[in-house]
């Protein structure tokens, strides 16, 4: 039989009428598109700051530590709290302020999230990434996402930094999907590719910047993944992910991506190596949340000074 020529073949063919999405209190399964857009215009009419690059920042990496965070970086700031933003969950992790801050870093305008919401808190994942698609209603075209993640790899070391590669979506393969539910194909289309999520362009843009800066010795890349939590894992677990190619664990970043990716963002995601992963049994060190925010604290300049210059580069390559 003849191959199939792949450029032949027509794309999913969206139906005409939408089935309505439900506008719930967080039971169903997500905000309607207009629900969400009533949220981006709030936060539309009360600053005149217009970001194109959104930026999540990780535990430990929003403003935690008050003297030198990125979030704390931006100029001309301004500030929302979750929980004065309609539709918005509130943060519930220590490490996550819990506020959007509107303003410049170096020259680009940004939005970074203080704050990041997580599966184990007991949000649905379509609700932990609720504020990915405000971002796009506001205008944002790149999502930069940070998050502090436990090395498997055995060269990674506490402190150093990974570019993200490509993750596995360990959660998604137990059918659990941010994208689970009607489609709204305002957003995206029902069926998204994921084979290009971490943007090339912008991943050989932070390996230059990393010689730059001269901290091309710290800087890694390589492949995440994330769990449910709140517990870290077991040596048993952290072998079966070390096998199957994972190179840092955490518990957020992928169903970001992937709602970014849906409505057609760039990505780019960075994960801080916070702790090295125990793979064997006769072993003392166990993971904790306190050494992840120390580690987050240690590197917090060297993380705003990298993610300042990349969000500069990345906004050069976006057309005005
Ligand atoms: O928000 P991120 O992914 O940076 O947070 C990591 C994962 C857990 O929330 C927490 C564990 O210490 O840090
Ligand atoms: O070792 C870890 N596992 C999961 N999430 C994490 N976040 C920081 N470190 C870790």
């Amino acid at each position: 039989m003849a191959p199939i020529n792949a450029s032949e073949v027509k794309g999913y063919a969206p139906k005409e009428v939408l089935p309505e999405v439900e506008t719930d209190n967080g039971k169903g399964i997500g905000y309607s598109y207009d629900t969400l857009q009533e949220t981006a215009n709030f936060l539309l009419s009360r600053t005149s700051v217009r970001p194109r690059i959104g930026i999540i920042c990780g535990s430990g990496m929003g403003s935690y530590w008050k003297d030198g965070s990125l979030a704390d970086h931006i100029e001309d700031p301004v500030r929302f709290k979750y929980e004065d933003i309609p539709n918005f969950p509130v943060s519930t992790v220590e490490g996550h302020t819990g506020q959007l801050v509107f303003g410049k870093l170096g020259d680009v305008p940004v939005m970074a999230m203080q704050g990041r919401f997580h599966y184990y808190e007991g949000y649905p994942l379509w609700k932990c990434c609720l504020p990915v698609r405000v971002m796009k209603l506001i205008g944002i075209k790149v999502l930069m996402a940070t998050n502090a993640a436990g090395g498997l790899k055995s060269a990674y070391k506490v402190g150093d930094i990974m570019i993200v590669k490509d993750h596995i979506n360990m959660m998604g393969f137990a059918g659990n999907n941010p994208l689970h539910g009607p489609n709204d194909e305002r957003f995206g289309p029902r069926f998204p590719p994921m084979n290009r999520a971490y943007n090339y362009e912008y991943r050989k843009i932070a390996k230059e910047v990393a010689k730059e800066l001269s901290i091309d010795n710290i800087v890694r890349e390589g492949v995440y993944t994330c769990l449910g939590g709140p517990n870290f894992e077991t040596v048993a677990e952290l072998n079966m992910l070390k096998m199957v190619g994972v190179d840092a664990v955490g518990m957020s970043t992928v169903h970001e991506v992937i709602t970014a990716r849906h409505c057609d963002m760039h990505v780019f995601a960075l994960s801080l190596i916070t702790n090295e992963c125990v793979v064997e049994y006769d072993h003392d060190a166990e993971a904790n949340h306190e050494e992840v925010l120390d580690v987050g604290r240690m590197r917090q300049d060297i993380l705003r000074k990298y993610v300042t210059k990349l969000v500069e580069r990345f906004n050069k390559t976006l057309t005005p």
